[in-house]
This record gives structure tokens, C-alpha cells and sequence, in this order.
């Protein structure tokens, strides 16, 4: 894989993928890890005297125009953290794309509105992710790579735009590499996968791999009501993968057979509606009303986590153990960050929200060996995937 210091950019126009999927509330940022991570490579070739077009997505707007979901804001932190202005284009390949982009000269960076406003972006029809992809290749003459937390996805500006351009991997995806690599290769042991959030039906898949790799898998956030409702519990109104329900079974199978641990919530803070002040209880794991949802893990699961990771010598966390954004279902995520800092293990978070989570609870970032922007990404490399973002780049 070249970088993007094997490449000539002075005066050429470089369109640079970057994951810039930062969490907003009420339009604002909460937490800016994602385009901090994204300024040393858009920085470097800005510096490099480039003309820097940069393309990211936020959320899942699926192919509509959805103001809400606008890069407009990211737009505004981005220049303020490169200490320049970002020409912000109000759409992805139309007018105003092409006219921020002729606008530039080498040294000035424009980012274009979300990728994923455009339906050819995710598509999964070759013919259509190909078109869009030639109309946002012929933007640049050189495509840059740094997207790490979206490689996983199969999508036009990850994996079909740089077939059509000369291409390099930018700083963020080697430095994430790096570190993650070390998971794949020698892992000291315990090793120990930690694992929650909320997008439960991209991610539970990844326990089947995990199983030949971690010796305990613990489950909190979303993905834990699967688990309870696999071994017979009542989850309420809790996130739940009906169809994974056998999926589950088969895990904790085969995990007594092959001797990995699960570890799963013996209590949980079950909530009368998803709101932060509404009426919420901590409730038996395997007794939750059938009118509540779950919302964390309880204080008993936290320190139960806790005390399961205090021996590990590596752990991998992805996913929050709560909705963490409000305050009362914010405790499970607090208590396994300090299990993760009191292990002393070799600690990796990865995800977008993870991230923003132990920063947001006021964790010193220094103490955890590595934070990670990939959450899916992270969890597909260390599963083996082939990765598409990671295969384009490829010479
Ligand atoms: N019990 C729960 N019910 C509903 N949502 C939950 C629950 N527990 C955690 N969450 C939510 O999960 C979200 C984060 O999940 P997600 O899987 O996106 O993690 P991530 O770290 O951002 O990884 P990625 O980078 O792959 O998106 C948070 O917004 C949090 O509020
Ligand atoms: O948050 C992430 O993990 C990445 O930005 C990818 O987002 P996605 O799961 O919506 O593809």
C-alpha cells in the first residue's frame, strides 16, 4: 500500500475519503475525535501545496437529502482545527461540488456534502455505486484513502473510486494498522473482547470469529437483550435481533464447548420510555418488565465486568455498554472504562461513539493504549475480513 508521502500532490486536485461521523446533538458537535483524527493527513496535503477535496458520510440518511444530517457543521470544526476555511459544497457531485472544487487553489481544502446523500454511494448495484463513482472520481486526478472507521463498507467512495484514480492510504489508516495489527499477531492473554452499542445486526456476526480468538467475550449495550432473550428471558421493549435468536444459541453452544467465557449482565437499568428522565429501575437481568427497555447495564454488571477484565493482559472494547449520552444509563460505560484502565492490559477502544463516550465521561484518553475510530472497521480486521477500503488501496 503506498502513502501519501510517495505521492507528487503540489497543484493536483486530491480527493481525500475521511470517516468525519462525529456524533451531533441538536445540530452540534458533542465530540470532534473523528475530524481530529482526519487533520494530519488532510493538513499534510493541504501543506504539500494540494488541492484537497475531502468526501466523508454522517449518519444513515440512505440516498435522501436530510438536513439533519448535513456536513455543514463538520465543515465549520474542520477549519477551525486546520486553522484555515473549508469551502463547504452543498452537495456531493453537482454544481456546487464542481464549483468549490475549480474554486481552489493548491494549499485550500473544500469538503463536499454528505456522500451519503447520493443513493449510488451504498448501493449495492454495481452499475449504479460505479456511475456515482465516476462522477466523484472525475472531481480530482488523486484519491486518498483515511476513512479507517468506514472501510468495512463496500461503497462507492471507499471501494470504487480509487480503481479509477492513482491512490495512496493516508496517515490515519496506517497509524491504525499499526496498533491493530498487534490484536491479530501474538495477543497476550486473557484476552478479552468487550462488546455493546447499538448497531447489533452489523456486529453480532463478529462473535463467531471471536470465538476462535478471545478467551471472554463480555456483552452489554444493545446487543445483550439477544442474549437474554436467547436463553428464554423477557427483554421488554429492549433493542432485540429476533432472527439472531438461534444465531445466539449456537455462540454460547459453542463457547462451553471451546471453553471461551461469556460474560453477560446480571442486572440492568430498565426504563419506562428512551429519555433521560424517564421513570427507570435497576432491574434482575432475567426479569425485565415487559413494558421496560434497557438502557444499561446495571451497577452489579458493572463491577462484575469490571472484575472480569482486571486480569486480562489484552482487551478490545467496541460498542457502549449503555446509552451513555444520557446521564442515568451512563454507569455500565463508566465502569468498564476503569476496568479497562485498572487491568493495565493492552486496551483498544474502537468506534465512533465508544470513543467519544470515555472522552465524554471524562476519561483521560492517554490511559487506554489506543482509541481507535473504527467500531465495525476495528471488528472486521480483527475478524480476518477482507476489508474493501483496505483492498483498493492495494497497488
Ligand atoms: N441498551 C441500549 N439500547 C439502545 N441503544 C444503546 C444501548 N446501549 C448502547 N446504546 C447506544 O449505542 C450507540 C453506539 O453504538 P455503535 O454500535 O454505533 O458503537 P460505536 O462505538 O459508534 O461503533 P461504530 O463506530 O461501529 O459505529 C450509542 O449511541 C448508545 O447510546
Ligand atoms: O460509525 C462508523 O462505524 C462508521 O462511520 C461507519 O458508519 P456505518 O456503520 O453507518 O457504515
Amino acid at each position: 500500500m503506498r502513502t501519501l508521502d510517495d505521492l507528487d500532490v503540489a497543484g493536483r486536485t486530491v480527493l481525500v475519503r475521511t470517516d468525519l461521523n462525529v456524533p451531533l446533538q441538536d445540530g452540534k458537535i458533542t465530540d470532534d475525535g473523528r475530524i481530529r483524527a482526519g487533520v494530519p493527513t488532510i493538513g499534510a496535503l493541504a501543506e504539500r501545496g494540494a488541492k484537497v477535496v475531502v468526501c466523508a458520510h454522517l449518519g444513515r440518511p440512505k440516498g435522501e437529502v436530510k438536513p439533519e444530517f448535513s456536513l455543514a457543521p463538520v465543515a465549520a470544526r474542520l477549519g477551525e482545527l486546520l486553522g484555515q476555511d473549508v469551502t463547504f459544497a452543498t452537495d456531493v457531485v453537482g454544481d456546487s461540488a464542481r464549483a468549490a472544487v475549480a474554486g481552489l487553489v493548491g494549499g485550500q481544502v473544500a469538503l463536499l456534502e454528505n456522500l451519503r446523500f447520493e443513493p449510488g454511494e451504498t448501493s449495492k448495484d454495481d452499475a449504479e455505486r460505479g456511475a456515482f463513482a465516476d462522477r466523484l472520481a472525475a472531481l480530482a486526478e488523486i484519491y486518498v484513502g483515511d476513512g479507517f472507521g468506514a472501510v468495512h463498507r463496500r461503497h462507492a467512495s471507499v471501494y470504487d473510486v480509487p480503481q479509477r484514480l492513482p491512490h495512496a492510504a493516508g496517515y490515519l489508516i496506517a497509524a491504525e494498522l499499526d496498533v491493530l495489527r498487534k490484536l491479530t499477531e501474538d495477543v497476550a492473554r486473557p484476552y478479552a473482547v468487550v462488546l455493546g452499542g447499538s448497531k447489533v445486526s452489523d456486529k453480532l456476526g463478529v462473535i463467531d470469529s471471536l470465538l476462535g480468538k478471545a478467551d471472554r467475550i463480555l456483552v452489554g449495550g444493545g446487543m445483550v437483550f439477544t442474549f437474554l432473550a436467547a436463553q428464554g428471558h423477557e427483554v421488554g421493549t429492549s433493542l432485540l435481533e429476533k432472527d439472531q435468536l438461534d444465531t445466539v444459541r449456537g455462540y454460547l453452544a459453542r463457547a462451553e464447548e471451546s471453553g471461551v467465557e461469556f460474560v453477560l449482565p446480571t442486572d440492568i437499568v430498565a426504563a419506562a420510555a428512551f429519555a433521560a428522565d424517564a421513570e427507570h429501575e435497576v432491574v434482575a437481568a432475567d426479569a425485565i418488565p415487559a413494558d421496560r427497555m434497557g438502557l444499561d447495564i446495571g451497577p452489579e454488571s458493572g463491577k462484575l465486568f469490571a472484575a472480569r477484565l482486571a486480569d486480562a493482559r489484552t482487551v478490545f472494547w467496541n460498542g457502549p455498554m449503555g446509552v451513555f449520552e444520557m446521564e442515568p444509563y451512563s454507569h455500565g460505560t463508566r465502569a468498564v472504562a476503569q476496568g479497562l484502565i485498572d487491568s493495565g492490559a493492552f486496551t483498544v477502544v474502537g468506534g465512533g461513539d465508544s470513543a467519544a463516550a470515555v472522552r465524554q465521561l471524562g476519561f483521560d484518553e492517554h490511559r487506554f493504549s489506543h482509541i481507535s475510530t473504527g467500531g465495525g472497521a476495528s471488528l472486521e480486521y480483527l475478524e480476518g475480513k477482507t476489508l474493501p477500503g483496505l483492498i483498493a488501496l492495494e497497488d
